[in-house]
């Protein structure tokens, strides 16, 4: 079974979790649009949900394909939220923003009464930080604000480069017109500590580490799905 198939089988394991008449956070990445794609032919079909997309790219995607879109402030309350991630540990614990669509991803995920990843097997991490963590920033200061965090770090034992993200000739820049600092601490011991330190600097907009955000993970590998939840 390829990359692919995986993301598929997942997907495919998310929507049977999907009930008529649901409002539906729809995630950001690979794995998120192998879920439109399934969504979408179950819509043919005549299922009925409303999809609150988390980015520009997730929504023309569904617009593409006909699945019924409302913005988050016409529907601020879902029943459930469906998405990727870059890394997910054994207490559900994620690196998100792989994509940058970390913010909304996130806002999404919080409005939401449930969230649940899906993923193949190459996600799954026993502690996060393999993956560089996506810090969202805002323009303004953002020399002084990659600073504050290389300095915040240090205070909880991490180190690392912080570089800018690029796209083609340019800084990537999000859906909401901020830039991402990509952070390579390495191995995140204490994630909580460091999630709540980054919230304390002026200037990071969000990051990319979800903790108590999803209920359930979906992991497909060649053999096929098995869940993961918090506690297992
Ligand atoms: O957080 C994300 C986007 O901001 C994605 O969910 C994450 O990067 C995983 O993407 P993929 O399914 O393509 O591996």
């Amino acid at each position: 079974m390829d990359a692919r198939e995986m993301k598929i089988k997942a997907a495919a394991a998310a929507l049977a979790h999907v009930e008529d008449g649901m409002r539906l956070g729809i995630g950001t990445g690979s794995t998120a649009e192998e879920f439109v794609r399934l969504l979408a032919e179950r819509v043919a079909g005549g299922l009925s949900v409303i999809g609150v997309p988390t980015s520009e790219r997730t929504a023309r995607l569904c617009v593409e394909l006909g699945v019924p879109l409302m913005s988050l402030d016409e529907l601020p309350e879902l029943d459930l939220t469906i998405d990727g991630a870059d890394e997910v540990d054994g207490r559900l614990r994620l690196i998100k923003g792989g994509g940058g669509a970390l913010l909304r991803e996130k806002i999404v995920a919080g409005a939401s009464s449930r969230m649940i990843v899906i993923a193949d097997e190459s996600k799954v991490v026993e502690t996060l930080g393999a993956f560089k963590l996506p810090i969202e920033v805002n323009p303004f200061g953002m020399v002084a604000t990659r600073i504050a965090i290389e300095r915040t770090a240090s205070r909880l034992g991490l180190s690392g480069a912080i570089e800018l993200r690029q796209a083609g000739a340019g800084h990537f820049m999000t859906d909401g017109g901020h830039l991402i600092l990509d952070a390579s601490f390495g191995r995140i011991p204490d994630a909580e500590a460091l999630a709540t330190a980054l919230n304390a600097i002026p200037g990071v907009v969000e990051h990319g580490l979800f903790i108590n955000m999803a209920s359930l993970a979906i992991i497909a590998g060649p053999a096929g799905a098995r869940t993961l939840t918090a506690d297992t």
